[in-house]
């Protein structure tokens, strides 16, 4: 926003911040997951954020990069939003046999995606948001009312809480599907492998392994028989990773929703953009481009400068 509309001051009011958010645990994979958007508005979206990725990576940063590997399936389904990624191939037999560990790895698809590690790459739009004249506020807010009590008026409020949303606006659509993961060291793998239940996925310097996904639970404490079962597990898909190196665990709560909601509210100065469920990382730049053209209608061309 603050790079699209310049006119604008924006705040960022926050009860935690990177490290320590939801986008902070994503394993970054651009791949949309428990997202039961539209799949169109989902391309749309993933484009756009593919665009800032290469935007990201054409200054070297760190934290991102193309990676490619297989996704094998119990059941076949080849989705729509595979056109956005690279290099897709459908396995033939003799493929699928080289690749397969499990009688349920009955059909598979080769392509290429990217990671994103979230981590860095919010301290550099963080860096560049502060640089330009970005403010940052610590604060739990209890009610969105409170927003305006606690900082002065502004013109357009945004709702970015993730899971926070259920309890600030009440929105009892908004609930939380609990995800597990490693973090190891594993510099022999060379691909992801995705089935029905596991993943091991590309970072820079780590293999993230998962996962979990239990809707509806709170939990945020690691259990350790459940990291242990997703090593294993993975280990199966992955025979290498029996050497690997385990760094660290992490649990978050994917803030789970039938759909994005990302709308403006009627007569209201409040845009609303969360539950973005397992894909925030996949589709964060595309949605926050759409929420550039709602801040717009609701400054209605207004002069001088905006305070968001
Ligand atoms: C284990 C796991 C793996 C994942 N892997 C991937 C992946 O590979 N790819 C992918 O695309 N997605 C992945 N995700 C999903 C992704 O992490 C989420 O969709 C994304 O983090 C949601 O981003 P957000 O900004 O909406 O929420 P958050 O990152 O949770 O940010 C919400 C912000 O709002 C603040 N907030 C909330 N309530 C309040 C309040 N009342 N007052 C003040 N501040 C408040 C919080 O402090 C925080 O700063 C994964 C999720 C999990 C749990
Ligand atoms: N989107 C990530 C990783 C993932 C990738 C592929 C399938 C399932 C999950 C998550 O929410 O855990």
């Amino acid at each position: 926003i603050q790079e699209r509309i310049p006119d604008s001051v924006v705040t960022i009011i926050a009860e935690k911040f990177s490290p320590n958010t939801t986008s902070d645990v994503a394993a970054g994979l651009i791949e949309p997951y428990l997202c039961d958007d539209d799949v169109d508005r989902v391309i749309s979206w993933i484009k756009s954020t593919i665009q800032r990725i290469q935007e990201y990576m054409d200054e070297g940063n760190p934290g991102a990069e193309e990676q490619s590997g297989y996704w094998l399936q119990s059941v076949k389904s080849v989705p729509k939003w595979l056109e956005v990624m690279k290099n897709v191939k459908i396995l033939t037999g003799n493929e699928l046999k080289m690749v397969a560990k499990r009688p349920e790895h009955k059909f598979g698809i080769f392509y290429t995606t990217w990671y994103l590690e979230p981590t860095p790459y919010i301290k550099w739009e963080s860096d560049k948001f502060l640089k330009n004249g970005g403010k940052i506020k610590n604060s739990k807010i209890q009610k969105i009312e409170d927003v305006e009590k606690e900082f002065g008026l502004f013109d357009v409020i945004l709702n970015c809480t993730g899971i926070g949303a259920r309890h600030l606006i009440g929105d009892n659509e908004v609930f939380p599907t609990r995800g597990q993961i490693l973090k190891v060291k594993c510099p022999s793998v060379k691909h992801f492998f995705i089935d029905d239940q596991f993943y091991a996925l590309l970072n820079d310097t780590t293999i993230t392994l998962g996962g979990t996904a239990d809707r509806h639970q709170w939990d945020r404490t690691i259990n350790p028989k459940i990291s242990e079962k997703i090593f294993q597990e993975n280990c199966k898909n992955i025979p290498s990773l029996r050497s690997a190196q385990v760094i660290s665990s992490h649990v978050d709560l994917r803030p789970s929703r039938v759909t994005v909601r990302l709308e403006a509210e009627p007569d209201s100065k409040v845009i609303h953009n969360y539950g973005h469920g397992g894909s925030g990382i996949t589709l964060h730049w595309g949605c926050a481009l759409e929420c550039v053209e709602l801040v717009k209608k609701v400054l209605a061309g207004k002069p001088g400068i905006s305070k968001i």
